[in-house]
């Protein structure tokens, strides 16, 4: 008994002396958590331990997911809690614009902000654990359920998005999780299909962005439903210990989706750490694959006391690493009751909610100076996505529903509207100020619509697709989308609109790309605004770019085709998806084939025109591998600085406005298979007309480098690399060169 004590002390031991080592010494306050986790190990009963890595049950607690809290130490039960756009059953907060808005800004400062204000709420509200920012689903299905969580379906964008709203986040005092990790692509099957990844294509896509999140210090990450190359995520040696903790060094812990944990043992030698929501939720009553059972299992010897350990460590850490030992609030909500927080904590986070909004919209076309309105005499305002559900904007549970404006998908990924702001609403507000006539027709009625667009000047018709987490089905939408096309026959109300009057502009507030080619064919159509998912703001925001107060500054975050066979790809519903794209998604694709995209990734209008003049490229790098020692994120060379790339931009218009200047590399041919250009830089450039403005693009070795599958390691190339800078990933204003030898 003696003996087995004390041997189980030694694992315990090693164990956590290998923890500190996979995140390497004096990584951003890992080593002082890390201290204070190991200690506070000391006092726990085995029953504790187990505890704290334990789910008490859905609906167990006032958070979707709560933990068991121990008695000898001072810590909580820890309340885990949606979602990646603000806090889920909660109110009231902050239904800030979804991860494609916020991707769609291109604009780091814009992207932390939103993260620090909705940590902030998190933190108020007593929640540890925000259950986001979401970079799994990548995107690569143009139909996929969950793309709109996530930032952009291209890898260093969505990465930056990840590391921007995790440091935000975890600034404010919160925990961030990045999920889902890892390819869960599709919401169709995805509790039983396997996701069969090329190494290569895993590195390179799905991986990238969870680098930048375990880079940032991101206190967990939860693994996914789906298997990847044939194992369960949530037990995949090869997916949580080799991927995430070897290779990138994660020092957190990883927690199950709800319920995508499959086996006791197996998951926990895996390298899961917590699992969630610990109840046999959706699963035969009896399930329970942790709790007492893991117990029994470290008991037994089928998982060694060091794992038991190593588990309860990583899950101190983050919440030491967060400071939440230090007067941390109490949960003041509960999910099951409505939510009715007892503090407010939204602060001025609306402005925030609105700048996202206004930055992210994309002006798609804009013929003939139809935006910005200027003081029109009549408007006709087309199409129930221009008003609130009549049953208000909660009406159906997780906005399992499409009825009226849409401003953020369906499914976990939801908030609580404290209000919502139609497009309707805040135009008649302008108007009122204009002196304009409304006419109104907010159903989706093409005969209602052609005689209010032509009782105006001007027709403003208001499109829509929605899609969500496949728990729900919304018109006939397994959480995937059927189809690329606007839902509520969109195309034939616009038609409509279009034969009654010669100017009509469509605003479109959609989870992703919608083919747009019927919409195009109308000569009336003369412009056409993408809105996305706005949030609570969404028609303030929209009134803000229409009326010209701001110039639209987002930026595609996706190739919109001219059809939806040009993507190459698509939710399936087999229970094998051979992730037969490999490299080659979205832009990569069209690329690749030489296919003409309708609006290309990267793509937006100004109501200003930029001048890009004076290239300077300033690289200088060695060939070969990265090694170093592993950091958080991975090996630590690949974070090295090897130079930069700048371009000056000009407003040459006359009115104010910003411009995202985008760097794309080509890697030389030394590198097998590589897609002709991938984005490596962007920044975006506040200009008045006639300012000048530098755009810099720091590259680090991971901008140079592919997967190189033989060394299992990151490789810079040798050779030319080829440099585009433009405006979009079609519209490139110059091109350099840079030799790697
Ligand atoms: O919320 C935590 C994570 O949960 C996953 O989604 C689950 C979601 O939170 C939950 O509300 C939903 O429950 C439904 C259940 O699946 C269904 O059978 C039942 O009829 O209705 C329930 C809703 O009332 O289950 C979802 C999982 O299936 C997310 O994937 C993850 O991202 C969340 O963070």
């Amino acid at each position: 008994m003696a003996n087995g004590i004390m041997q189980n002390l030694l694992l315990s031991a090693l164990a956590l002396s290998a923890a500190v080592d996979a995140y390497g010494a004096g990584a951003a306050g890992w080593d002082a958590a890390y201290s204070k986790a190991q200690a506070a190990l000391l006092k726990l009963s085995q029953t504790e331990k187990v505890g704290i890595a334990t789910g008490v049950g859905w609906e167990g607690g006032p958070c979707v997911g709560n933990t068991y809290a121990p008695s000898s130490i001072d810590y909580p039960s820890l309340c885990l809690q949606d979602s990646p756009l603000g806090i889920r059953y909660a109110n009231p907060v902050t239904a800030f614009p979804a991860g494609i808005n916020a991707g769609a800004t291109w604009d780091r400062s814009l992207l932390y902000a939103r993260g620090a204000a909705m940590g902030e709420e998190a933190k108020g509200l007593g929640v540890h654990v925000q259950l986001g920012p979401a970079a799994g689903p990548l995107g690569k299905n143009p139909d996929g359920g969950r793309n709109w969580e996530g930032f952009s379906v291209d890898p260093y964008l969505m990465g930056v998005g990840m590391e921007e709203t995790i440091q935000g986040m975890q600034d404010s005092g919160v925990q961030a999780c990045a999920k889902h990790w890892l390819g869960n692509e599709q919401e169709h099957n995805r509790e039983t299909m396997s996701s069969n990844i090329g190494d290569r294509a895993t590195h390179e896509l799905y991986l990238w962005p969870f680098m930048n999140a375990v880079k940032a210090n991101v206190a967990s990450v939860m693994c996914s439903y789906n298997k990847l190359n044939g194992t369960w995520a949530c037990e995949s040696d090869a997916v949580l210990n080799e991927l995430l903790k070897d290779e990138l060094g994660f020092p957190g812990y990883v927690m199950s989706d709800w319920n995508a944990q499959h086996t006791g043992a197996n998951s926990a030698l895996a390298g899961l750490d917590m699992t969630m929501p610990g109840s046999d939720f959706n699963k035969p009553p009896g399930s329970i694959f942790w709790g007492p059972n893991l117990v029994e299992a470290v008991a037994n010897g089928s998982v060694p006391q060091s794992r038991l350990d190593d588990m309860a460590t990583r899950i101190l850490a983050a919440w030491y690493l967060l400071g939440q030992d230090q007067g941390y609030p109490e949960v003041t909500f509960s999910s099951w009751n409505g939510g009715k927080a007892t503090v407010d904590v939204t602060a001025d986070h609306a402005s925030v909610a609105r700048t996202v909004a206004r930055d992210s919209i994309v002006l798609l076309k804009n013929q003939e100076h139809a935006l910005p309105l200027r003081q029109p005499k009549s408007l006709a305002i087309i199409g129930q996505d221009a008003i609130v559900n009549p049953d208000g904007p909660n009406a159906c549970v997780d906005r399992g529903c499409n009825t009226g404006t849409l401003a953020m998908g369906w499914g976990s990924g939801t908030a609580e509207f404290p209000y919502l702001v139609a497009p309707l609403e805040a135009i008649k507000v302008q108007a009122q100020q204009d002196g304009t006539k409304i006419v109104e027709s907010t159903t989706d009625s093409t005969t209602d619509a052609a005689s209010a667009a032509a009782a105006a000047e001007t027709a403003v018709v208001f499109i829509n697709a929605d899609a969500g987490e496949g728990y729900l089905t919304v018109e006939g939408n397994v959480g995937d989308r059927n189809n690329l096309d606007p839902w509520h026959n969109g195309n034939e109300l616009v038609k409509s609109v279009a034969a009654a009057n010669k100017n009509v502009i469509v605003v479109v507030h959609s989870v992703g790309p919608i083919i747009l080619e019927t919409i195009l064919a109308q000569p009336s159509v003369k412009a056409i605004v993408w809105a996305g998912l706005p949030g609570q703001e969404s028609g303030n925001a929209l009134v803000d770019v229409m009326y010209g107060s701001t110039s639209p500054s987002g930026k595609l975050p996706y190739t919109i085709a001219k059809q939806p066979s040009d993507y190459g790809a698509g939710w399936n519903s087999a229970l094998v998806d051979n992730f037969a794209e490999d490299l080659f998604i979205d832009y990569r694709h069209f690329d690749k084939n030489s296919i003409a995209p309708r609006y290309e990734f990267g793509y937006g209008l100004s109501y200003t025109t930029f001048n890009y003049s004076g290239l300077a490229v300033s690289v200088s790098a060695t060939a070969g591998p990265s090694n170093g020692p592993i950091v958080p994120g991975g090996a630590e060379e690949l974070f090295q600085s090897v130079g930069t790339i700048s371009v000056i931009v000009e407003n040459t218009g006359d009115v104010a406005g910003a411009e995202v200047a985008q760097l794309y590399l080509g890697l030389p041919d030394s590198a097998p298979s590589t897609p002709p250009k991938q984005l490596r830089g962007f920044q975006k450039l506040n200009l008045q007309p006639g300012e000048q403005g530098t755009a810099t693009f720091e590259l680090t070795r991971r901008d140079l480098s592919y997967w190189d599958v033989q060394t299992q390691k990151w490789v810079v190339p040798s050779g030319a690399f080829t440099v585009y800078v433009g405006a979009s990933s079609r519209d490139i204003r110059g091109e350099g060169k840079f030799a790697v030898a």
